[in-house]
C-alpha cells in the first residue's frame, strides 16, 4: 500500500513561485520608473500585467475559501487565462503543480505555498492548483477570465463539460504545516 505523500507548506517568494506564475505584492518594483510612484502619502507600483488570454475579458471575482481538508486529491487547471488570488481576510494554502507534456499535473513540481493576507499570486495558464484554509473562511480577490468563469460554473452545475478548465485526480497528499 503506497504511503500517502506529505507536502510541507512553504513560505511564498517570487523565486519559489516563478515556475507557476508571479508573486504579487513583493518589494516595490522600480524597473519601470513610469509605473511606480512614492510620496509621503502613498506608494503604488506595477506588480504584474495580468493576461486573460487571447480575446479574453479580465474579470474580478470575490472568492471565499473554507475547505480545511488538508488531504488533496484533486487539482484544477485553466487552459487560457492567468488567475490571480489575493487573500483579503486571512492566509490561504495554495497547492500548485506545473503541467507535463501531456497537459496533466507534473507531480514532481507539486508545492504548497502559504499566501498571507496582503500578498498574492498570479498563476500562469496550465498551473494546476487547489486552495485550502487553516482556520476560518478566507475571502479573496481573484482576477480571471470571464469566459472561464462561465464555463466553470456551467461545469460545476452539471450543465456542460468544462472546456477552458480541467480537473485531475492525483494520489492523495497531505499538506503539512
Ligand atoms: N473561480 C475559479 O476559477 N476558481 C477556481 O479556479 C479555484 O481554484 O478557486
Amino acid at each position: 500500500m503506497p504511503s500517502t505523500q506529505s507536502l510541507s507548506i512553504e513560505p511564498l517568494s517570487a523565486a519559489a513561485f516563478a515556475p507557476y506564475g508571479h508573486m504579487l505584492g513583493d518589494a516595490m518594483q522600480w524597473s519601470e520608473p513610469a509605473a511606480v510612484f512614492s510620496n509621503p502619502a502613498t506608494d503604488f507600483w506595477r506588480t504584474h500585467l495580468f493576461q486573460p488570454g487571447a480575446a479574453g475579458d479580465t474579470e474580478i471575482l470575490w472568492v471565499n475559501y473554507r475547505s480545511r481538508d488538508l488531504v488533496v486529491s484533486t487539482l484544477e487547471v485553466h487552459h487560457l487565462t492567468q488567475q490571480a488570488i489575493v487573500p483579503l481576510t486571512g492566509a490561504v494554502v495554495h497547492v500548485v503543480a506545473c503541467s507535463n507534456a501531456q497537459g496533466l499535473p507534473d507531480l514532481d513540481t507539486l508545492k504548497a505555498f502559504l499566501i498571507p493576507q496582503g500578498l498574492g499570486i498570479c498563476m500562469q495558464p496550465g498551473c494546476w492548483h487547489a486552495s485550502r484554509v487553516l482556520g476560518e473562511q478566507v475571502t479573496c480577490l481573484m482576477l480571471t477570465r470571464r469566459s472561464t468563469t462561465l464555463d466553470l460554473v456551467a461545469h460545476l452545475n452539471g450543465t456542460s463539460a468544462a472546456q477552458e478548465s480541467a480537473f485531475s485526480n492525483i494520489s492523495a497528499l497531505i499538506v503539512t504545516g
